[in-house]
């Protein structure tokens, strides 16, 4: 598939289906938007996957590994051959994510899309476009090419899952530098200084965090990425482990599949994908409050509200995957609950329509 077929697939999102859930919704014996965002999100559901009657059964989460050449400018904390050293650990599901999905009920399916040792992991499916970026302060990080195949990785990746019938999707990564090369394609995207959006990463020092803002500058000033061209931008100054990512979005977003977001990467990720093609932004659901500042101003950007806010940092699609047993219990309200016709009682919104009758089939009287 071409990226420009990629793109032409993504449809709006079917306001028929979000305005019917709404209605669901309110018809449900509780005070008007009492499961707030989580509400929020589940109307968004109705709106990717076209229908009301939701459905969010099978779950996987994949994991985006890919080395960071600027890592070599000391902008983080630890070397890169941690990235390897957890990709391994996913592939063996021993990683921080795979606890977490294990109690969510989500399969894990980690993807080298360009790690530096390009050796096979077992555990781990091979779709490496090269072995690590460039240094980004020496030259642009990546060929547009290599971009653009990474991003198709990532589409095929989501579309394979939806195929096998996943009905919700999350993506996370494991590239250690990639809260710089994150920071750098915020900046690009809303026209911003390093200074407002870089953060510590995974535990930058005072000085390592003064550091990672020059070199950020540095990069930005040598490859003058163009703000209005998403594959310039994920090319110079992103990653193979975004760029893979923001294909994820979009493939997940034209199998008509819900997709969480997870922190600040995931977030650069998600809006090169709205850039790319606004109606993706249809599928996507936030799950945490990035703490890098680079994060929070990407998702006030798509206009997505979390529902978590716990400092979360961690990556690997953690923060995604915690958010999944929020959304099953909200879906189990919306599926089982009791509607106020029901109980007849007379309810009303706030602007003082009458709340309309058993909207749902299936609600336990
Ligand atoms: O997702 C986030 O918001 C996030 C914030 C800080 C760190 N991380 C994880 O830590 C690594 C990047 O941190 P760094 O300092 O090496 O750029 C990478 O493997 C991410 O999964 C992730
Ligand atoms: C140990 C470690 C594990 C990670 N998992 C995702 N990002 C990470 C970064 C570090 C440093």
């Amino acid at each position: 598939m071409e990226l420009e077929e990629l793109l032409a697939a993504i449809t709006p999102a079917d306001k028929e289906a979000m305005e019917g859930c709404r209605k669901n919704w309110d018809a449900i014996a509780k005070p008007i938007n009492g499961l707030g965002n989580l509400e929020v999100m589940l109307v968004q559901v109705a709106g990717a996957t076209g229908k009301t009657d939701l459905s969010l059964g099978a779950k996987a989460v994949a994991v985006f590994c890919a080395d960071n050449g600027v890592v070599a400018q000391g902008v983080t904390q630890t070397g890169q051959e941690v990235t390897l050293a957890v990709a391994q650990a996913l592939g063996e599901g021993r990683s921080s994510v795979c606890h977490m999905a294990r109690v969510a009920g989500a399969q894990v399916v980690p993807v080298d899309v360009g790690m530096l040792a390009h050796a096979p992991v077992p555990g781990v499916r091979d779709l490496s476009v090269r072995p690590g970026t460039a240094d980004m302060t020496k030259g642009p990080a990546m060929s547009r090419e290599e971009a653009q195949a990474a991003l198709m990785a990532g589409a095929q990746i989501a579309m394979e899952l939806a195929d096998q019938g996943i009905a919700l999707l999350a993506a996370g990564e494991m590239g250690i530098g990639n809260t710089t090369t994150a920071a750098a394609v915020t900046s690009v995207l809303l026209d911003l200084p390093a200074s407002v959006t870089a953060g510590r990463g995974a535990g930058l020092s005072d000085a390592g965090l003064v550091r990672k803002v020059t070199v950020i500058q540095r990069a930005l000033m040598l490859n003058q990425p163009d703000r209005k061209d998403p594959l310039d931008v994920v090319s110079k100054v992103g990653g193979l482990d975004i760029a893979a990512m923001t294909g994820f979005y979009l493939g997940a977003a034209a199998r008509k599949r819900p997709v969480l977001l997870d922190g600040a990467i995931a977030c650069a990720a998600a809006l090169l994908a709205v850039r790319l093609c606004p109606n993706a932004r249809k599928a996507m659901l936030a799950s945490h409050r990035p703490s890098e500042p680079c994060g929070q101003l990407l998702l006030q950007e798509l206009g997505l509200k979390p529902v978590l806010d716990a400092g979360l940092h961690l990556g690997e699609g953690t923060g995604a995957v915690a958010a999944m047993p929020l959304l099953d219990m909200a879906l189990s309200v919306y599926q089982n609950m009791t509607t106020f016709d029901h109980m007849g009682i007379e309810a009303y919104q706030p602007d003082g329509r009458a709340v309309s009758g058993p909207a749902l089939t299936g609600v336990a009287p």
